[in-house]
């Protein structure tokens, strides 16, 4: 089994992530509390009570375990490839794949990757949704300590299951959402390439910004409803399940509420998406 598209798939997702995670905070926040009126707001509260450092709220856990994530992403996604179609990474520029075999590879890359990232999602969100400022002396310390204590807490408190919250809406989200992320990719990519040929930097940045924009635009009323997901059994349980949660989300904020943090969550992918997508193909070029 190649293993370059596992290694690719470790780095260029670390390199996306921290260039997007302040951004992530923000969308995160926005989509489960009520405090903030808007994007603008939501930045000016963190920074003025938190600093600089209430932004990477969140990210160490994320960063370890993007390896893991990452490289079951792509190089479930590219192994399934060759599954299905019998061509390796660098056959597939001379016999492209067909779409329908993208999106079930997109697919199960998507469904794979979910169940690793669940539990490392969770203490993401719920280290970046503790609006206290870090050490400051004096002041009441917040509920998580860090990435460690919260999972310990997590597990403490809720069980091995608590740490799995929300992995059923994370499912839902990523497995048919990271299918429309690689045939955008692919889409694009043949679109602007002649036959044959690599892929431009430029063609690969755009392709990975605007594949990272569609997929996260169709993954938005599902994204909300993990974040809540997520938050439900801090304190007492609200929700019952993935259905009930949308169902009363719906009934006490709209139809709207499935679009919260759309806009952040796009200005943020198309960066964290270009990059991600460009140094995968430059690692692949350069180790084969
Ligand atoms: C499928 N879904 C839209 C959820 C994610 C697609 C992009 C994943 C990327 N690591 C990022 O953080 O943007």
């Amino acid at each position: 089994m190649p293993v370059e598209e596992f290694v690719a798939g470790w780095i260029s997702g670390a390199l996306g992530l921290v260039l997007g995670h302040p951004f992530d905070t923000v969308k995160v926040r926005l989509q489960t509390q009520t405090t903030y009126r808007g994007i603008v707001d939501c930045m000016v509260k963190i920074y003025r009570h938190e600093s600089l450092l209430g932004f990477f709220k969140g990210m160490s856990f994320p960063i370890a375990s993007i390896a893991v994530v990452n490289s079951v992403l792509f190089g479930v996604y590219s192994n399934t490839l060759l599954v299905l179609t019998a061509t390796s990474h660098q056959e597939r520029r001379a016999q492209p794949p067909s779409y329908t075999h993208i999106f079930l590879a997109g697919c199960t890359g998507g469904f794979l990757q979910a169940y690793c990232l669940a539990p490392f999602d969770l203490i993401k969100v719920r280290l970046q949704n503790q609006t206290e400022p870090m050490a400051q002396p004096g002041s009441p310390p917040p509920q998580y300590r860090g990435p460690v204590h919260c999972a310990a807490s997590i597990f403490r408190e809720e069980g091995y299951r608590g740490l799995f919250r929300g992995a059923w809406a994370l499912m839902l989200r990523d497995t048919p959402t990271m299918g429309i992320y690689f045939i955008t990719y692919e889409g694009l990519c043949r679109q602007y390439t002649p036959e044959g040929q690599n892929p431009s930097s430029a063609t690969v940045l755009v392709a990975g910004g605007f594949a990272g924009i569609a997929s996260w635009v169709a993954a938005t009323p599902l994204d909300v409803i993990k974040s809540r997901m997520q938050m439900d059994g801090l304190r007492r349980r609200v929700y019952q399940g993935v259905l009930d949660c949308m169902v009363s989300s719906v009934r006490q904020e709209g139809l709207g509420v499935f679009f919260r943090g759309v806009t952040i969550n796009s200005a943020r992918a198309f960066p964290v998406n270009a990059v991600t997508f460009l140094s995968y193909e430059y690692l692949l070029r350069w180790w084969g």
